[in-house]
């Protein structure tokens, strides 16, 4: 269903954050976006990165891609066959870039995303459970229905998802690829529960539809572990980048072998690495899944003497300093724009 590449694994980077990518502040969901993650299960964070930002992380992924071109068009013909050269896949995808660039572990591990994953989630903090890099181009076909926590081995209901767009994605009547969601379908136990095929796609009617697009470079969404959602064909004059980062709560303990059987494993390059050397059952617990946002010297002493007990928990009250201003504008506008409503 979903094109998988596989990274062969490497030695982690430990190289500090590049210039330009300290991304120090947690973005700070407002209400109306915490609400919206509870109810729908989804929410947008527009200019989550800056457009300065963005296109850092595009250039070093860019890079990335290029030296990996091979490894991964054999993968997809290997999945694909003809269906490969015909585009009728629904995207190129490499895992994990953060364990061999930078830039990408320098997104994975900043208080700007993963702060805010722990804010969503409600807890005090999560893990890194993967990147994702997936370039969906010109003419490849839809990301099919699924909810991602059908395939991770994890045993748990908190785990979330900031998909970025790195580029430029149009309103789907423009032959936009956003992703668009099944607002509520993360809660419907029901559906859960009764359905023959839980990832199926969707019964007319049973959610609303929605996407959040169009989107800027920078802009983002985040999306539940367990809510539906699909993105159309790539119908766009441009190739669609973008960067997904997936966190869990900490304390989550992986699946037993039998519970294994009932997952989808498509994604197993990711994760079957430290997979293989836990116990099933075991709490997930590895260097591939570390602790975020990663510890860093705080720039300054009002920043040290922040409490621990705040982490996670919306900072409303924080003056925003020159890399945040533009994360401090637009969530003061959607704050206004909540207001109106
Ligand atoms: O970008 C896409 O088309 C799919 C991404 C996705 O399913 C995800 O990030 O969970
Ligand atoms: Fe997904």
């Amino acid at each position: 269903r979903r094109a998988s590449a596989l990274l062969p694994r490497l030695p982690i980077v430990t190289a500090p954050p590049p210039a330009g990518l300290e991304l120090l502040d947690a973005a700070r969901p407002s209400t109306r976006d915490l609400l919206a993650f509870e109810r729908d299960g989804h929410c947008a964070m527009r200019g989550l990165l800056s457009p300065a930002e963005a296109a850092l992380v595009l250039a070093e992924l860019r890079a990335e891609h290029a030296r990996r071109t091979d490894e991964m068009a054999a993968k997809l013909r290997a999945d694909h066959g003809e269906r490969f050269q015909k585009r009728e896949v629904p995207f190129e995808q490499l895992f994990n870039l953060w364990t061999c660039s930078a830039a990408a572990r320098a997104v994975v591990g900043s208080e700007r995303l993963a702060r805010t994953a722990a804010t969503l989630l409600g807890c005090e903090r999560v893990r890194l459970y993967q990147d994702t890099l997936l370039v969906k181009r010109r003419g490849h076909g839809a990301t099919h229905w699924h909810s991602d926590l059908h395939m991770a081995p994890l045993d748990t209901n908190a785990f979330v998802t900031c998909w970025l767009a790195l580029t430029p994605v149009p309103r789907q009547s423009e032959g936009g690829s956003s992703l668009v969601f099944a607002s509520g379908s993360h809660r419907d136990c029901a559906h859960l529960f009764w359905a023959a095929e839980p990832t199926a796609p969707v019964a007319p009617g049973r959610y609303s539809l929605r996407s959040h697009a169009p989107h800027a470079p920078g802009d983002a969404t985040w999306h539940h572990g367990w809510i539906l959602h699909a993105a159309p064909p790539n119908g766009a004059d441009a190739d669609r980048w973008s960067f997904a980062v997936t966190f869990f709560a900490d304390g989550a303990r992986t699946l037993s072998v039998q519970q294994r059987e009932r997952m989808d494993d498509e994604d197993s390059p990711s994760y079957r690495g430290w997979l293989a050397e836990l116990e099933p059952g075991a709490p997930a617990v590895h260097e591939r899944l570390p602790l975020v946002p990663r510890a860093a010297p705080r720039p300054s002493a009002a920043r040290a003497k922040r409490p621990t007990r705040d982490a996670g928990a919306p900072r409303a009250n924080r003056p925003a300093d020159g890399a945040l201003a533009h994360v401090e504008r637009r969530a003061e506008a959607r704050r206004r724009s909540a207001g109106r409503e």
